[in-house]
């Protein structure tokens, strides 16, 4: 497995958020992780990426251990994210939020920047060509400099797409990205999700309320609910699991729609 955690466990003020979750990705898959809201999805992101420290348990990422590491160490590592909320820097460019996104490759050091020697010139250059290429990857690059607040919804997610792929991860967190998508949007998103992993070999691990969308694009479904790992599979597999369906009784009708 490329990220495996191990009862893992977290709780806030004594009440538990995750409990002993024992999970993976593998390398190159697309996987989805669902359960009903509350159950500890975005929590479990918060985990893997450093925001949130489990009380027990081990994670590792191609054979590193990412338990006690910041953000940005797990970055540099090789997985990148995006939130629930579209989170740009609304008076920036697009490309210039696409750069932002790989202070965590410089290699050329805060000194080199403040005097700006070659050495920052070139990597500057580098972070540039980088970003826009990310941004022609989404299909944005004739968006370059305009500012990212300005942009559709729908393309501001892609934005944020851009930036994640810019820091050249190994895996890619998708926290709910088709929220607020109208349908053909949707589509594109799939499609999306499958180039990144089919062009660029990287594994997708996505939170995802819009069945239809998890169902189409997914290898492989884990399901969360308070805190417990429930089952997991082939979409098929988990779409006919009755503690599946169980988990979603109670919820509105559009996350019962397996
Ligand atoms: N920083 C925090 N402090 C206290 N409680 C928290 C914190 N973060 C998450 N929780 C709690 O953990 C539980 C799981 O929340 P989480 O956001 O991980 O669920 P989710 O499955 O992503 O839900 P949704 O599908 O609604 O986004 C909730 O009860 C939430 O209140």
């Amino acid at each position: 497995m490329l990220l495996q955690l191990n009862q893992v466990s977290l709780s806030f003020a004594g009440n538990s958020v995750l409990d002993e979750v024992a999970f993976g990705v593998a390398a190159g898959r697309i996987q989805s992780l669902i359960g009903p809201n509350g159950a500890g999805k975005t929590s479990l992101f918060n985990v893997i990426t450093g925001f949130y420290r489990p009380q027990r348990g081990e994670i590792t990422f191609d054979g590193e251990r990412l338990v006690k590491r910041k953000p940005h160490s797990v970055t540099r590592l090789g997985i990148a994210r995006t939130f629930q909320n579209v989170r740009l820097f609304r008076e920036m460019s697009v490309l210039e939020n696409v750069m932002a996104g790989q202070h965590c490759r410089s290699r050329a050091g805060a000194l080199a920047a403040v005097l700006r020697l070659p050495s920052q010139r070139a990597e500057e250059r580098r972070i540039r060509e980088t970003s826009l290429e990310c941004l022609d990857f989404v299909g944005l690059a004739d968006s370059q400099e305009r500012l990212a607040t300005n942009l559709a919804y729908g393309h501001q997610r892609r934005v944020e797409i851009a930036r994640a792929l810019a820091t050249e991860p190994k895996l890619l967190l998708l926290d709910e990205p088709a929220a607020g998508l109208n349908g053909s949007e949707k589509e594109a998103l799939v499609e999306l999700i499958r180039r990144i992993r089919d062009e660029r070999g990287i594994a997708v691990l996505l939170i995802e309320h819009d069945m239809s969308l998890v169902m189409s694009v997914s290898e492989h479904i884990s399901v969360l609910d308070h805190g417990s790992l429930i089952t997991e599979g082939t979409p098929q597999a988990v779409a006919n699991d009755p503690r599946v369906i169980e988990a979603y009784l109670g919820q509105d009708d559009e996350e019962l729609a397996l």
